[in-house]
């Protein structure tokens, strides 16, 4: 009968990266001063046992760091281990744990180059487990709940936080402490309550098997790097950053992405030499920023990176450059993903 049951279930694989979700703190009131990545994804596992009532789960260790050391390579590590699951014909769902403070750009990652429509689901958390009221636990039991759900297929990357099923796209670390810390622009697709998936909503940008970008087929990323726009700002920041190889710079601007006068001309420069001028905004809450509003982009070749924060852009950027070097074929990337 168990037997039976089991193969009813849907067959979830956790990859755990570390993060908060495997951290560990002192005493219960240690919710903010904590080590990230010291528990296995086995401890994970068997810290919530009502994963088993929801799939047959099983867990790997892909690596176990905080996740803003997370680099290029790892990247790719995971992305291409994903890849060779999603193709594993027993295997009907991913979630990847994550420290939450990259966990946007993986998610983001993930959602441009891997061909598959099963679920993939990143998830962290805020608090450690050893904390009082942990979130750690329900949000991983929500990871798989959706991860296992069929009607998860084919809606990009997800992630499970704080009840909320979101894109991985389009969501971003918002504020940090609090559990409610990952927010989009767009809102919500879903909630899961429960056990339980609800949805709303689709995404309208292109992504997994709609994509142009295949995991397989990338074997290293060009250098991205962001450099922030403030007031009484140099161009230091930009040049050292070109200097040192960088193929594409993110503009991580002001406002609408602008562009301060004291930084403009290194810039029109940088782009003369090669490197991909890519403008974002910092805002908040989610920038927008379009072509030849605030400079212009058209004659400068610049390229807008739209409602992409600078860490998104920064993804983007490097994925497209695996693939063209053109301009004109990165601002088509950046509308249309
Ligand atoms: N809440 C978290 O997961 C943050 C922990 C750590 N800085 C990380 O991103 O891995």
């Amino acid at each position: 009968d168990q037997a039976k049951s089991q193969q009813k279930l849907a067959n979830v694989v956790i990859l755990a990266t570390g993060g908060t979700i495997a951290g560990a703190g002192a005493s219960a009131a240690n919710s903010a001063t904590y080590q990230a990545a010291k528990l296995g994804v086995d401890k994970l596992i068997a810290g919530v046992p009502e994963l088993a009532d929801l799939a047959n789960v099983r867990g790997e260790q892909v690596m176990q760091i905080a996740s803003e050391s997370i680099s290029n390579d790892d990247l790719l590590k995971l992305g291409k281990r994903v890849a060779e699951l999603a193709d594993s014909k027993d295997v009907d769902g991913i979630v990847i744990t994550h420290g939450t403070d990259t966990l946007e750009e993986t998610a983001y990652f993930l959602n441009l180059v891997e061909k598959t429509d099963k679920p993939i689901v990143v998830v962290g958390s805020m608090r450690p487990g050893t904390a009082m009221s942990a979130d750690g636990m329900l949000n991983l039991y929500n990871a798989v709940a959706v991860a296992s759900d069929k009607q998860s297929r084919g809606k990009g990357v997800l992630v499970t936080l704080n009840d909320e099923i979101q894109s991985g796209r389009d969501v971003s670390k918002s504020v940090n402490i609090k559990t409610e810390a990952f927010k989009s622009a767009w809102g919500p697709m879903g909630m899961v309550v429960e056990g339980k998936s609800y949805w709303f909503r689709l995404p309208a940008k292109r992504h997994t098997l709609n994509s142009e970008f295949d995991i397989k087929q990338i074997s290293s990323l060009p250098q991205v790097d962001i450099a922030y726009g403030y007031g009484n700002v140099t161009d230091t920041a930009y040049k050292a950053l070109a200097q040192n190889g960088a193929k594409a710079l993110i503009h991580a601007g002001t406002g609408n992405g602008s562009v301060s006068s004291r930084v403009v001309p290194a810039l029109q420069e940088l782009r003369k030499n090669g490197v991909q001028i890519i403008r974002s905004s910092h805002v908040n809450q989610g920038g927008f920023v379009l072509r030849n509003a605030e400079q212009p982009d058209d004659k400068n070749d610049w390229v807008v990176a739209h409602d992409l924060n600078p860490q998104k852009a920064r993804i983007l950027a490097m994925v497209a450059m695996t693939k063209t070097q053109d301009s004109k074929e990165l601002q088509r990337i950046f509308w249309e993903y």
